[in-house]
């Protein structure tokens, strides 16, 4: 008989941690249904040219989970392990994330089943067009909000928006975030999940009383959000000694000069593959180090009941959505690891969005500075009332984060529905 673990379903993992936070809250049985369930799934199949003048069929997803507490948000993911489950999951978490963090949006999330890096600039334009004209319907800025994820960034959303405003025959800036500058972008959007990951390590550092610069820290994925969390724990101090993507990990036990790991990034087409001044070690390994902070950046299901009772990390900083599969959580917490969860660790992306999307809809645009301190007061924030209800409820800081949101966003559901069961007087 076959000894491997299963790979857990990323949709399961949120489950299963949406029933712990609602038996806490005592959720009446149907709000817990509704609340389990995305209002919308839409799957979409389109076909455009590749540059060998071929046609090529793409099949993408855009889940909305609830619109409760405002329009639905979150990113699209071009990647080639996309699937409805793994949509759903992700769509789920951008509405328990909004919540946490008091951001007045829903949640959604998209792909599209493609390899980004097999694809030329000019085909990543078609298809991200060809997916915005098939949900012209669904995407707006008072409806769904588009951004990045895994595999899309500035370019994608500067097309996604164009798309749109053609469709719609004006230009409609707040229909994504996530843009250029020059798209109707926000300064500090780019790295504003580091930023927020790196402000949540260093609040979780003062709380088992480990000095920044005493510190040391392994990064998992070296994308928009591993690069730039290692580029601000760097600067704070943090002595990084292992990084890693797709195609390479790496450690040194000195530090990891990151300004220089990012130039030698950006030389070599987006990759660390190769970089001279550290030891290769195996992908899995990193994970095991034996570290204050360990920061998966990449994809779910990273850490599961497979290897969770070998990590030694003080710290995990969930900065990727979904990196621990629940059935891990219970071993990481015997083992006495403080999990700060995905839905408040990465909310940086998100809070930032949605500063583009008042930027947007407003007509301003705002100093970075001012950008920089609402987003850390917002996420300073997040931190205590997770820290704090935890402790109330004698339960880890993620069934802290989802008893917050679920009270939030069932109540706001249950106003919604007695509203609309109301009857209707007429007036004279
Ligand atoms: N981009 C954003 O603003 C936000 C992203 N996230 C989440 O953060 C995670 C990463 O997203 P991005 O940085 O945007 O994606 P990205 O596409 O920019 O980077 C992903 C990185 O992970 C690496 N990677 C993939 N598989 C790996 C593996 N098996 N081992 C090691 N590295 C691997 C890739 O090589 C790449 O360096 C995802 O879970 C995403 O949902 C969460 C909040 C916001
Ligand atoms: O920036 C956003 O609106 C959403 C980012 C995202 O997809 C996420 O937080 O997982």
């Amino acid at each position: 008989m076959s000894t491997e673990i299963i790979k857990q379903n990323p949709f399961q993992s949120m489950i299963d941690r949406f029933n712990i936070a609602a038996d806490i809250l005592n959720l009446d049985e149907s709000i817990k249904q509704k609340l389990q369930r995305p209002e919308k799934q839409i799957v979409v199949n389109f076909s455009i040219t590749l540059d060998n003048g071929t046609e090529k069929n793409f099949e993408g997803y855009r889940v909305i989970h609830n619109t409760a507490l405002g329009p639905s948000k979150g990113g699209i993911r071009y990647d080639t392990a996309v699937n409805l489950d793994e949509v759903k999951a992700l769509a789920a978490w951008m509405t328990w994330k909004s919540a946490v963090t008091g951001i007045p949006f829903g949640g959604a999330k998209g792909g599209i089943i493609c390899d980004p890096r097999t694809l030329s600039k000019t085909e990543l334009e078609r298809i991200t067009r060809a997916y915005t004209k098939a949900l012209a319907d669904i995407f707006g800025p008072e409806k769904d909000v588009p951004a990045p994820d895994m595999g899309t960034g500035p370019d994608e959303m500067g097309w996604l928006m164009d798309e749109f405003s053609l469709v719609h025959g004006k230009t409609i800036h707040a229909v994504v975030t996530g843009k250029h500058l020059h798209s109707g972008g926000s300064l500090g959007r780019v790295e504003a999940t580091g930023r927020g990951v790196s402000i949540i390590t260093l609040l979780a550092l003062e709380k088992l009383k480990i000095r920044p610069a005493k510190s040391t820290a392994a990064i998992q994925g070296f994308g928009n959000v591993g690069l730039h969390s290692a580029l601000f724990l760097y600067e704070k101090g943090v002595k990084i000694v292992a990084v890693s993507d797709v195609s390479e990990a790496f450690y040194n036990p000195d530090g990891i000069n990151i300004p220089e790991l990012i130039l030698y990034y950006n030389l070599n087409n987006k990759t660390i593959k190769g970089y001279p001044n550290s030891v290769a070690i195996k992908h899995e390994d990193l994970l095991l180090l034996d570290v204050d902070v360990l920061i998966p950046a990449a994809k779910e299901d990273v850490i599961t009941q497979k290897n969770a009772k070998d990590i030694r990390a003080k710290i995990i900083i969930e900065a990727a959505n979904g990196p621990v599969s629940s059935d891990a959580d219970k071993i990481l917490h015997e083992n006495s690891v403080l999990v700060v969860p995905d839905i408040l660790a990465n909310a940086g992306g998100v809070t930032v969005s949605y500063f583009e999307w008042l930027q947007n809809s407003l007509l301003e645009s705002w100093r970075i500075h001012q950008i920089n301190k609402r987003l850390e007061d917002i996420l300073e924030k997040g931190f205590e009332t997770v820290f704090r209800v935890a402790a109330k409820h004698d339960v880890t800081p993620r069934i802290a984060a989802y008893i917050i949101a679920l009270k939030k966003v069932a109540e706001t559901q249950s106003v919604k529905e007695v509203a609309l069961e109301a009857p209707q007087f007429k007036q004279n």
